[in-house]
């Protein structure tokens, strides 16, 4: 299955992650059959589909949380698979991920949230790992008065923050988001997808991101990925999809949900 629309965005195109002919499932079940997805450096890919349709199954098995059954996954010009243990350590500290709720450890605070990953693979003194925990919870905006709250004490928005602070804790190069906006006010959206086009920016980062968000899709996507059937529908950009002539794709963004975006 290869990417059946592409259109070209910015000057230089450099693949930091690539599946090709992934196939993943459970039992008797195969979710994805056969993805050709590449990745490029700097962009910011959506990966859109209907529920159901192994968005965060394809996450999952990219950052080695799922077995594959065939295929590859190259990260950053190497196949995942075949990497030591040590390399793959290696390979994990240059991504960051955020999952769908958060996944927040509920017995830490905030800042021994974004610490534990600094803990877990840097040896540095606890006074700079504690300096550097406060500077990513001040970029994602979280005040120092979040520092010492407990997920459970957190808003959803604070929740998403404060799990971007731990997804850029060792500074990675690719950042996965699985549906960042899921759960928070239009107005939370619309600043969460500001924050990331800040953060691209000012990090240089890469960004995967599942999403059902229209708005999202629009404000912060360079390409979009589609997948429904167990496979890869389509890439291409907005207007690219606004064209789309795949059912699913037309009802998707030619919905009362999308009128704005023909606008955009
Ligand atoms: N651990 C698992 N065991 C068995 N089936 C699973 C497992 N995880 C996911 N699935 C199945 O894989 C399919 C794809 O799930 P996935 O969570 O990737 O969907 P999605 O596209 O992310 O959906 P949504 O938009 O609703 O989050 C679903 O049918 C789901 O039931």
């Amino acid at each position: 299955m290869s990417e059946p629309t592409t259109t070209d965005v910015g000057a230089e195109k450099t693949p930091i992650l690539e599946t090709k002919n992934l196939v993943v499932g459970f039992g008797d079940r195969v979710v994805i059959d056969g993805l050709d997805l590449t990745v490029n450096r700097g962009e910011v890919l959506g990966v859109i589909g209907p529920s159901g349709s192994g968005k965060s199954v394809t996450l999952r098995a990219i950052i080695g949380l799922l077995p594959h059954r065939s295929g590859t996954v190259k990260v950053f010009g190497r196949d995942y698979q075949s990497l030591s243990r040590r390399e793959r350590l290696e390979t994990e500290q240059r991504w960051g991920v955020l999952f769908q709720q958060g996944a927040l450890f509920s017995s830490l605070t905030v800042l021994e949230n974004v610490e534990f990953p600094m803990r877990e693979h840097l040896a540095l003194p606890a006074r700079l790992r504690r300096e550097i925990a406060r500077l990513k919870i001040e970029l994602v905006g979280l005040g120092p008065e979040a520092h010492n709250l407990y997920p459970s004490e957190l808003s959803g928005g604070m929740i998403k923050r404060a799990a971007l602070a731990r997804a850029l804790a060792l500074d990675p190069e690719i950042l996965f988001l699985d549906e960042p906006t899921s759960g928070l006010d239009p107005i939370g959206a619309a600043r969460f997808d500001e924050l990331i086009l800040t953060l691209r920016q000012a990090l240089d980062l890469t960004v995967y991101m599942v999403t059902h968000d229209l708005d999202s899709l629009a404000a912060v996507c360079d390409r979009i990925a589609a997948l429904g059937r167990g496979k890869l529908l389509m890439v291409g950009t907005l207007s690219d999809m606004l064209g789309a002539d795949d059912p699913w794709l037309r009802d998707y963004f030619g919905g009362p949900r999308a009128r704005h975006l023909e606008k955009a």
